[in-house]
This record gives structure tokens, sequence and C-alpha cells, in this order.
């Protein structure tokens, strides 16, 4: 009776085990389905973008908390799917999974019809009190749409036509030049590409305000210090993809609170010089830093100026909100561009001698500094094959701002939901074998005139060189930044010949860093002074 009794129970036990057992691995099979489905869920597109290739969710989080340089994650994760795809992509960004577009064609259709496909708000999802939204996010021409773009528009196309300081340019070249010819002295090595920031800055606060923050002179000022200071939180990958951090724990942040303080800081410095310049302006006493001609104005006297004669203005909170996109947009890019250009004439010192023969032939080879003009920029068709080649290899800007579709629509053969957000994908266009031959390869020849840029701009193709975005929104700043390269870098080839230094962080490829803009990483190189 007993044995019965315990066989009994073993059985119930061992019948009890393998219930357990069953159901662990039930348990354990629904998890794994669960979290298998949330991960197809999570790292692809939803089913509405499904039809277009896109990139694994999980690698652009890996690539964007990473910080890889966008050269190396393009040509791994993108350049792959490009090849099967009418040159649309999808991929995760802040605001969700966004349509990538890289055809040429259809980026002209999208950008002519500002209607059908005006600007996403990409910045404002950031929310009140958030770095972005206190600096760049405003009434500036960037955000603004509709009637109060074409106002804002209207007032400062003029300012920006007449806004070609080239002295001013110049004579912060010729101050850049000490800060060279120092380092050579005292056979220091010096970061180029923070010496071109310097001098980016001063240009764009000199001939865009009447405001000379020394940046170039002092490298410890205050005011170059809060500057970096903003725009580095800006692209500071935790709070730039949590914003909720900053907007409701910001006091768990004491780091992040400084920054906030110093972007508070540099808002009244603005407030400040807008108040001061309309006094100026209306009182008609003339710009005190350059008074020669109205091309050496500074552009926000000559918005100013613009109000008295023209049906625009704008208010000073919009005064404001431009100075700052004009600084956020101005600075980094044209940074970018300087450096680049340095880069690829150190790894091709051909192409640097060829550049270098133009000049002299244009500026003479005298033992002293010599600022061109704008009939001297003119000239040097070499010098601006390599610095739109260098926009094309490198673009500085990699993304235009996103936009919105309206409505359902197609782009090319694609069909593309209402309320889907697209980005013109500026660097994976340049980087396209389906819109350059060899596209990888710097090459300044395209540019040459009727050469590969000219063919493929003249027909049904589209323009497949975007560096400053095409269609009514195209830069603002496009000359002013195109004249401010041409001065710098010719002055630079007369005075001096560079190359990379041996152990460079760039010997086999250019490294680069950030996000909305890409600049060279720590780009220190080697100069001979030619007199
Ligand atoms: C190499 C230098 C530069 C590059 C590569 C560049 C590139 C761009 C790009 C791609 C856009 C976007 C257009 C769009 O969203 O469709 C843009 C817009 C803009 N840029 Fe630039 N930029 C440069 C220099 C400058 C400078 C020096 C300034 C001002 C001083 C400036 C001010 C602006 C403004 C205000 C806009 C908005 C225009 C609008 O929406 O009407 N940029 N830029």
């Amino acid at each position: 009776m007993i044995k019965s009794l315990l066989a009994e129970n073993r059985n119930l036990a061992l019948a009890n085990v393998n219930l357990t057992k069953k159901l662990s691995w039930f348990a354990v099979t629904i998890t794994t389905l669960f979290f298998y489905r949330l991960y197809k869920k999570i790292s692809q597109p939803p089913r509405q973008l499904r039809h277009i290739p896109y990139v694994n969710y999980f690698q652009m989080i890996s690539v964007l908390m990473s910080r890889e340089p966008i050269s190396q994650y393009s040509r791994r994760l993108v350049e792959p799917i490009l090849s099967s795809s009418e040159g649309l992509y999808t991929r995760t960004t802040r605001l969700g999974w966004t349509v990538y577009i890289t055809n040429p064609k259809i980026i002209k259709s999208i950008l002519l019809k500002q209607d059908l496909f005006p600007k996403a708000k990409i910045f404002v999802s950031s929310g009140e009190g958030s770095l972005p939204n206190k600096f760049i996010v405003g009434p500036n021409m960037i955000f603004v749409e509709n009637a109060d773009w074409k106002r804002h528009r209207k007032l400062a196309n003029p300012a920006f036509q007449q806004a070609m300081p080239y002295k001013v340019f110049g004579k912060l070249t010729i101050q850049m030049f000490d800060i060279i010819d120092e380092s050579l002295k005292k056979k220091i090595s010096i970061d180029t590409g923070d010496v071109l920031k310097r001098l980016t800055l001063d240009a764009l606060t000199l001939a865009g305000f009447g405001f000379n923050i020394h940046a170039l002179q002092d490298p410890n000022n205050e005011w170059l210090r809060t500057y970096q200071s903003i725009i580095t939180g800006m692209q500071d990958p935790l709070f730039f993809f949590f914003p909720i951090f900053e907007t409701r724990f910001l006091h768990m942040f004491p780091k992040r609170q400084v920054i906030h303080d110093d972007c508070d800081r540099f808002l009244k410095l603005m407030d400040d010089m807008i108040k001061k310049k309309r006094d100026i302006v209306n009182k008609s006493i003339k710009d005190t830093v350059i008074k020669e001609d109205s091309q050496e104005k500074d552009i926000l006297t000559l918005l100013l100026e613009g109000e008295e004669s023209e049906d625009a203005y704008m208010t000073n909170e919009e005064l404001k909100s431009n100075l700052c996109a004009f600084f956020s947009a101005g600075h980094d890019s044209t940074t970018g561009a300087l450096s680049f250009a340095l880069y690829y004439m150190a790894v091709n010192q051909d192409i640097q001698q060829k550049a270098r023969d133009e000049i002299l032939g244009i500026l003479g080879d005298s033992n002293k500094d010599i600022i061109p003009n704008a009939t001297q920029t003119k000239a040097m068709g070499y010098l601006n094959m390599i610095i739109k080649e260098t926009l094309r290899i490198q673009p500085s800007v990699p993304v235009a701002s996103a936009r919105k579709a309206k409505e359902d629509c197609k782009l090319g053969s694609v069909f593309i939901p209402k309320d889907t957000i697209l980005l013109i994908d500026i660097y994976n266009t340049h980087r396209s074998p389906s819109n350059w031959d060899d596209p990888h390869t710097f090459n300044p020849e395209r540019f040459r005139p009727g050469g590969e840029a000219d063919q493929k701009t003249s027909g049904e193709f589209g323009n497949p060189w975007i560096p400053f975005s095409n269609g009514a929104r195209q830069c603002i700043g496009m000359n002013f930044s195109l004249a401010e390269q041409r001065v710098v870098l010719s002055m630079l080839l007369r005075k001096y010949t560079w190359s990379l230094p041996k152990g460079s962080i760039h010997e086999t490829n250019v490294i680069t860093k950030g996000i909305f803009f890409i600049v060279a990483k720590d780009l220190e190189l080697s100069f001979t002074c030619r007199y």
C-alpha cells in the first residue's frame, strides 16, 4: 500500500516536472517570439514603407552612437542597397523612418514643388526648452514658410548679393598666416582645422554682423568657447535623440545646464548687437569697421538698410533668429569646405602645384601678401574646379533640411504615402556610382567646362551636384562662402606649400566628424613658407 502510494507520488512529481519543463519551453518560445517580432518591428520600416530598401534600425543607431564617420558607414550600409533601388532608401532618424533620396531627377521634382513637399519641422519636435529650440529653431529663414519666408528672403537676398567682403576675408587670412608662421618658427604642429574654424567664425561675425570676436587672435576667447559649447552641445547624440532629458530633466545634467547658460548669454549678446546696430543705421552712421564700399559692408547693416528702402522687414526677434541661423548654417559648413580642400591638395601635390601656378599667373609671385579682388577670383578657373570637386566628394552639409510629403504621391515609380519624411541625401547623391563616374576619386577635371558635370546637368538627368541644395530654398550664403574660400585658398597657395605629416590619421583616407556638418577631424598639415 505504502509502496504504491510512493510510486504514485513519484509519478505525480515526474508529471509535474514534465509540465514545468513544457511550460518553461513554452514561455521561452513565446518570449523569443515576442522579442523576435519586436526586433523585426523596430529594425524594419513600417509596412507602408517596406517596399523601399532600408538600413537596419540597430545598425543605424550603433553608427550614430559610435559616431562612425559618414564615409565609412555610407559605403558599408548605404551603397550596397542603393545599387538595387531607384536612388531611394529608408533609414531611421529622430523623426522615425525617413526616405532618403539620391536620384537627381527626383530631388529636382521635390525641391521645385514647395507646396507638395514643405519643410518638416524636424527640430521643433525637440520640444520647448531644448538647446536646438533655443538657438536655431525660430522665426528664421531655415524654418519659416510661405509669406514669412518670402519676406525674409526678399530682404536678405540683396544683402547677400551685395556683401562680398574680399578685404575682410583677406585681412583675416593674413592673421591666419601669423599663426602658421609662429608655429613654423617654434617648430610646433598646429591643428589646421581649428585655425580654419576660428578664421571662418571671425569672417562670419565681422562680415556678417560687423562685430569682431577675435577668435583667430585669441583661441581662449570667451565668445569662441561659448559658441563652440553651443554647437557641440546641439550635436550631442544623447540629447539629440532623447531631447526629453533636457526638456524635463535638465537639473539632473549639470554639464548640460552650463551649455544652456552659455546659450542664454550668447542670445543676449545678439540682442544687444542688433539694438546697437539698429541705432547706428537709424542715425545713418556708417559701419565703423569697414567704410570703403557697400560690397564690404556687413550683412546685418545691409539688412537693416534694406528695411528702409524695401517693402520688407524683420522684427528684432526675427533678426536675432536669422543671425543664429547664419551662424549655424554658415560656420562649420565653410570650415569643412576649406579643411577638405586643403586635405585633397595635400594628398594630391600635382593638383596643388597646378592650382598654385594658376594663382601666381593671376596675382603674381612677389614676396608679399596679396588680397584678390572679385575680378581676379573669377579668373581662378582651376581653383574653382577644386572647390567644386571638394564640395562634391565631401559636402560639408551632408543632407538638406527634411521635407514632408503633403499627400500620397509617387517619386519615380516608388509609392510614397502622405506624411512621409523625405531627406535629400546630398552626401550619397554625390557618391553614387549611378550619378558620377568613379565617385570616390577626387578629380577636379569633372568640373572642366564641357566636362562630366556640365554633361550631367545639361540633360534630363537632373543636377547631381547639390552641396548648396537647389531651387528657391537654395543656400543664401553660397556666394559669400565661395568668395571666402577663393580668397583664403588662393592666398594660402601663394604663401605656402603643404603636405600631410608622416603618421597622420588621414594617411589612408580623410577621417571626418560631425552629424549636421562634416569637417576633417584633427587636421594637422605640414606647411613650408614660400616667402
Ligand atoms: C560651404 C558652405 C555652405 C554649404 C555647403 C551650405 C549648404 C546649405 C544647404 C545644403 C542648405 C539647405 C537648403 C535646403 O534645405 O534645401 C543651406 C541653406 C541655408 N544656408 Fe547654407 N551652406 C553654406 C554656407 C552658408 C553661409 C556662409 C550662410 C550664411 C552666412 C548660409 C546660410 C544658409 C541659410 C540661411 C539657409 C536657409 C535658406 C532658406 O531656406 O531659404 N549658408 N545651406
